[in-house]
Formats: structure tokens, C-alpha cells, sequence
């Protein structure tokens, strides 16, 4: 009997719901026996029950095959000491989650603000580390009378981890035609903490001599990321730069609403969008699926792998391809120029499936 997935699905707040009702329909039918459970978390969740995360959402998670996560938070709800709930952030930390990952790719038909020269291709990855560094104080910074302060936390484990699965990918991605270069951003010229990453990072890059592995400091990387997009395949950093950056990255796509990611542990996944709840349109129904199905395409690719399901795989190609076609077809949401609403672009996907 074929192996039937269990895929814990955090809905979301905002667009959150909007955008993942039609994701969940085009996987179910893709006809792969997925079996969905909800995971309340949230904003509206925390309201509802006092929690943002709650204890059983994370043991389903847990003992699932996968997590496809929507959009979560709203600015407007908050803890009583001020801060934004962010569970988001919480699952990647209690699940290992290390490996964000988040393509970048330009295809034809995208409302891009650069377009590569002839010849040349904007299709890069972006692996953030989604545990520690500049988030690892995130929630419980110190806050004094006349000064705050939160701390940058670099552990040799996880690095090792992270700069291993950048160069795994890129070793990948070479036996698909792309150059085989993995680049460090840091900014080991100012902190003693990123000459440490950076050390880390030749000393994984030395395993893999059919790679070429280089490094370049984050600002100086914001500038070459719009200068020459097309130059980069693999990058590897830490977790505020590939926050950061990973936006600017969506920005060459043309918006949040094309930006997929993963994050990835070695036991665990989440597939969510880059983007947040979007409050400014939400319960509107005009939300951009795109970055949603994106990612669960991203879901079907990592299974496929995990599991070693060749109909998962191609599949997970399928989306990608049926996602790029409609977007060279002019069937988008408004935030890429198009007419249609959610349930139209995400229908206008199924039809290509
Ligand atoms: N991964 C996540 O769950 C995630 C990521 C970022 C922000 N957030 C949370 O979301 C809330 C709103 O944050 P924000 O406004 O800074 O960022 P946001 O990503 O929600 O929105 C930024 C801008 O992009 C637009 N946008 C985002 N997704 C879109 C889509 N699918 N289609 C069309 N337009 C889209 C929004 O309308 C807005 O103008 C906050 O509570 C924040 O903490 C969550
Ligand atoms: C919402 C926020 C906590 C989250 C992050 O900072 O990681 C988001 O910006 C992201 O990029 O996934
Ligand atoms: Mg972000």
C-alpha cells in the first residue's frame, strides 16, 4: 500500500488561511495520500487560548512528516511586555530547523526590477542559519534604563551544519548545470564572532575541493545582490543577514509573494513563504498564493528525497513549472500586475497540474 504522509499545517493569521485553503487543495489533488492536521498558533490562537504556540501544535508537528506553516502574526496583538508573538521562530529553534533556505529565481513573465544580461540567469540560493546568531537573545534582550542589549551567538555545531548543507546544495545544484560555488557572507572584518563563522565555513568548504568556495561581507553583498544578481548559486549566513537579505532577494522576484522557503533540521522540516500576514490586505482574497504553493512544492521535493518517492519529486518540479508558467501567461495576483484574486492564481496552478 502506498505510504500515506502525515502533514502537520499551521494556517496562519492575516492571508495566512487565505493562501493556504488553495495550497491544501492543489496537494490533495496531486493524490499522494496526504493526511492534513491543524496546528492552531498564532496571533488569533493566542487570543483564543493564551498560548501562540500551543504544546500540542508542536507534538503534532513533531511527530509529523513534514509542516507547511502560513503567514503568522499580527503587529496589533502582543505579549504584555510589548513584544510581537513570533512562533515561527520558536519551531525552527525547538525542531532544530538550521537550514533555512530560500531560492531566489527569475523567470520570464516576472515583474522584476532587474533583468540579467543575455546569456545569464538570476537562480540563487539563499541558506540562512534560522537557530542562533543575532536571534538567539530574540524575546529576552536586556533592557535597561539607558541601554538594551541582545547578543550574536555563533556555535561551532551548527555552523559546521549549516556551511555543510550550503556546499551539500551546491554539489547538487552543479550536477544540474550550475557553477558549484558557495559563498560566506559575514562580516568577519568587524566581528570576532564572524571570523570565527568564517573559519568554520574554509574549514567545511576544504571537504568539498570540486566546489569553488569564496566569501563576502553582507553589505557589500546587498550591493552586488542588486548590481549582479546573476553571479551568486549557493550563500551561506548567519540569521539577521539572511533574514535581511532573503527580502532583498523576494525584492528581485518582484515581491514577498514570490518567495518560498524551507527550514530545514535533520529530522524536521517547515515550508512556509518568506512573507508575513500581510494585515494591510488580509480578508480580501487578493493575497498572492504564489510563494505558498511555492513552498509546498518545496515540501514534495524534500519528501520525494527523504523517503526516496520519485512521484514526490517530479511533482514538486510540477508546481515550480506550473507556478513559472502562469506567471510567463500573465495569470497573477495584482501584486505582480496580473487581474485575478487568490483562488483564481492558485486555480490557474491546478489547471497547469
Ligand atoms: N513567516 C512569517 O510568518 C512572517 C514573516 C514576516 C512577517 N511576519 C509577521 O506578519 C505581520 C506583518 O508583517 P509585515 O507587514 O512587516 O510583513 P508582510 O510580509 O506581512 O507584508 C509586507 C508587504 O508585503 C505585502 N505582501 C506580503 N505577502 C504578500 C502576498 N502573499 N501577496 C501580496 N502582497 C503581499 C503586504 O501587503 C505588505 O505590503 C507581523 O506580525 C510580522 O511579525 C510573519
Ligand atoms: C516573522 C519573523 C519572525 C520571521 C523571521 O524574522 O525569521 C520572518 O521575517 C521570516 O523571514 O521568516
Ligand atoms: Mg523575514
Amino acid at each position: 500500500m502506498a505510504k500515506t504522509y502525515d502533514i502537520a499545517v499551521f494556517h496562519g493569521d492575516g492571508i495566512g488561511p487565505e493562501i493556504m485553503a488553495p495550497t491544501l487543495e492543489l496537494l490533495r489533488g496531486l493524490g499522494h495520500g496526504f493526511a492534513f492536521h491543524d496546528c492552531p498558533a498564532g496571533a488569533a490562537c493566542y487570543l483564543d487560548c493564551g498560548s501562540d504556540l500551543p504544546e500540542a501544535s508542536l507534538a503534532t508537528a513533531r511527530a509529523a512528516d513534514a509542516i507547511l506553516l502560513s503567514a503568522l502574526g499580527d503587529p496589533k496583538v502582543r505579549f504584555p511586555d510589548g513584544t510581537e508573538m513570533t512562533p515561527q521562530i520558536d519551531i525552527r529553534i525547538a525542531l532544530d530547523l538550521y537550514a533555512g533556505v530560500r531560492p531566489v529565481r527569475v523567470v520570464p513573465g516576472m515583474r522584476a526590477p532587474i533583468q540579467p544580461p543575455e546569456g545569464r540567469t538570476i537562480d540563487f540560493v539563499l541558506i540562512r542559519e534560522s537557530t542562533e546568531g543575532l536571534f538567539h537573545t530574540q524575546g529576552r534582550g536586556r533592557v535597561e534604563a539607558d541601554f538594551a542589549e541582545e547578543t550574536l551567538r555563533i556555535t561551532r555545531p551548527v555552523t559546521e551544519a549549516v556551511c555543510r548543507f550550503a556546499c551539500d546544495l551546491a554539489r547538487t545544484r552543479k550536477a544540474d548545470g550550475h557553477p558549484g560555488r558557495v559563498t560566506s557572507v559575514d562580516k568577519a572584518n568587524v566581528f570576532r564572532a564572524f571570523a570565527f563563522w568564517r573559519e568554520i565555513f574554509d574549514s567545511v568548504a576544504a571537504e568539498y575541493p570540486d566546489l569553488t568556495a569564496d566569501h563576502a561581507y553582507v553589505d557589500a553583498m546587498a550591493l552586488w545582490m542588486v548590481q549582479r544578481p546573476w553571479d551568486w548559486d549557493v550563500m551561506v549566513t548567519e540569521n539577521m543577514f539572511g533574514d535581511i537579505l532573503s527580502d532583498l532577494g523576494a525584492g528581485l522576484m518582484g515581491g514577498l509573494g514570490m518567495a518560498p522557503s524551507a527550514d530545514i533540521g535533520d529530522r524536521h522540516a517547515v515550508f512556509q513563504p518568506c512573507h508575513g500576514s500581510a494585515p494591510d490586505i488580509a480578508g480580501r482574497g487578493i493575497a498572492n498564493p504564489f510563494a505558498m504553493i511555492l513552498s509546498a512544492g518545496l515540501m514534495l521535493d524534500w519528501l520525494g528525497r527523504r523517503h526516496g518517492d520519485a512521484a514526490l519529486i517530479r511533482d514538486g518540479a510540477r508546481v515550480q513549472a506550473a507556478v513559472e508558467a502562469c506567471l510567463a501567461a500573465g495569470e497573477t495576483t495584482g501584486d505582480l500586475g496580473g487581474t485575478l484574486d487568490t483562488r483564481g492564481a492558485a486555480a490557474a496552478v491546478g489547471r497547469r497540474l
